[in-house]
């Protein structure tokens, strides 16, 4: 396995829009497309561009959400997940099984369209990791990625 540029650090907000007007106004960030639900993994996502990377906003979407628990200990939000890219997906999945690392769920799509899976918190030093394949494109010549079209 190889170990890729981090994609985005996972923040949890009980409120997506007051985190969006957060980055806008007090961090200057810029934010380009409107804040989607993505039902099947319980939450509504807002993508913060950064220079080097990307900041994911996460509200609960319905009471399974698996951020629901997160929010109830840490009620203002925060800090949630980091998110690393690797080239072949499957290959990263078996080493982490190998090393015995928890795997959370199967491999599915994630926001930006390509295969990810997330790894225990407890074993992984207290941070929940994501991992996620290398999208091919990751933006058009526009800047644009594929879930702000
Ligand atoms: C937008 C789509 C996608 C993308 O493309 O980027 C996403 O990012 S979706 C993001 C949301 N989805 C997920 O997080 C899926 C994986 N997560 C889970 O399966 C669960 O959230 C969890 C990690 C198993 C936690 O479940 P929960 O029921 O909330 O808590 P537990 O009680 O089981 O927690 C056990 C233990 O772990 C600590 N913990 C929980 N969450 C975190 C965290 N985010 N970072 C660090 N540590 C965390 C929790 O405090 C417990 O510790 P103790 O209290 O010491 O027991
Ligand atoms: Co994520």
């Amino acid at each position: 396995m190889k170990l890729g540029p981090l994609n985005h650090v996972g923040v949890a907000t009980p409120s997506i829009d007051e985190a969006v007007t957060f980055w806008r106004e007090t961090m200057c960030a810029s934010v380009i497309h409107e804040p989607f639900d993505m039902p099947e993994q319980g939450v509504r996502v807002c993508f913060v561009d950064t220079p080097n990377s990307q900041i994911e906003l996460l509200e609960p979407l319905g009471a399974d959400s698996p951020i629901a628990g997160f929010l109830e200990k840490n009620p203002q939000g925060g800090q949630h997940h980091l998110c690393f890219e690797v080239p072949d997906i499957e290959a990263a999945r078996s080493r982490f099984e190998e090393l015995g690392k928890r795997i959370l769920g199967p491999t599915r799509i994630g926001a930006h369209g390509t295969p990810i899976f997330f790894l225990h918190p407890k074993d992984m030093g207290g941070i929940l990791t994501e991992i996620m394949e290398t999208p091919e494109k990751p933006a058009d010549e526009t800047g644009k990625f594929a879930w702000a079209q």
